[in-house]
C-alpha cells in the first residue's frame, strides 16, 4: 500500500513511519497546503487542516491512504492549550478517520504573540533560543522536559488512525 504524508516536516514523517510499523507499506511525503491559517487557533480549524493535508497528499501521490497531521492552539478558561490532530483518508470512504493528540498548557504570555499573527514555531525558537524546535522535539518536548516529544505524540496519533482503519477494514 502507498501511504502519502501531507508534510515534509521530519518530525511528522518519522511519526507516520513509526505509526505504520509492522505493515507492508511505502511512504510518500509531499508538501501540501493545509488550506487553513498557518497557525490554527481552534480544534475545528486544526482538524480541517489535517483533513485537507490528508486529501491533497493522497491525490498528489496517487496513494491508497493519505495522512494529514496538524498542530494548533486553543484558548480555554484554563489557559492556552497546544492541540494536535490527525486525519486518514482512503478510497471508497468519504468521511475521514480522525484522531486527537495530547494537549498541554502553553505559557499564558504566548497568547499575545499568537494574536498578533505569529506562529507557535517562531515563538518557541525565540523562547528556547534554539532553531527549528518545530522540526525537532516540539513545544511538547520542551514543556515536558523531553518526556514526550513531537514525534512520539504524532506516532500515537498515527497509531490511533491506523488502528481505526484496521477496525473498519
Ligand atoms: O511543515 P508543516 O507540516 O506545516 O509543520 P509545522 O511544524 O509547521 O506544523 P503545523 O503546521 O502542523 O503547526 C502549526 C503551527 O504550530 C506550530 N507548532 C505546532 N506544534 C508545535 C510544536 O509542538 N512545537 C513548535 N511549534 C509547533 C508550527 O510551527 C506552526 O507554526
Ligand atoms: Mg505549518
Amino acid at each position: 500500500m502507498r501511504i502519502a504524508i501531507g508534510t515534509t516536516n521530519p518530525t511528522k514523517v518519522s511519526a507516520v513511519k513509526e505509526g505504520f510499523e509492522g505493515l507492508e507499506v511505502s511512504f510518500h511525503p509531499c508538501s501540501v497546503s493545509s488550506g487553513v491559517s498557518a497557525q490554527p487557533m481552534s480544534d475545528q480549524e486544526t482538524i480541517q487542516g489535517a483533513i485537507n493535508r490528508a486529501r491533497e497528499s493522497r491525490l498528489q501521490k496517487n496513494a491508497d491512504i493519505g495522512i494529514g497531521l496538524e498542530g494548533g492552539v486553543i484558548e480555554t478558561d484554563y489557559g492556552l492549550f497546544l492541540c494536535n490532530w490527525g486525519a486518514l483518508v482512503y478510497h471508497m470512504e468519504d468521511s475521514p478517520i480522525l484522531a486527537g493528540g495530547a494537549r498541554i498548557l502553553l505559557p499564558e504570555d504566548f497568547k499575545e504573540d499568537l494574536r498578533k499573527g505569529r506562529e507557535l514555531g517562531e515563538i518557541m525558537d525565540e523562547f528556547t533560543k534554539k532553531n527549528n524546535v518545530r522540526t525537532k522535539e516540539g513545544a511538547i518536548g520542551i514543556f515536558t522536559n523531553g518526556y514526550i516529544d513531537r514525534t512520539e505524540m504524532f506516532t500515537h496519533v498515527t497509531r490511533l488512525l491506523v488502528g481505526q482503519y484496521s477496525y473498519k477494514n
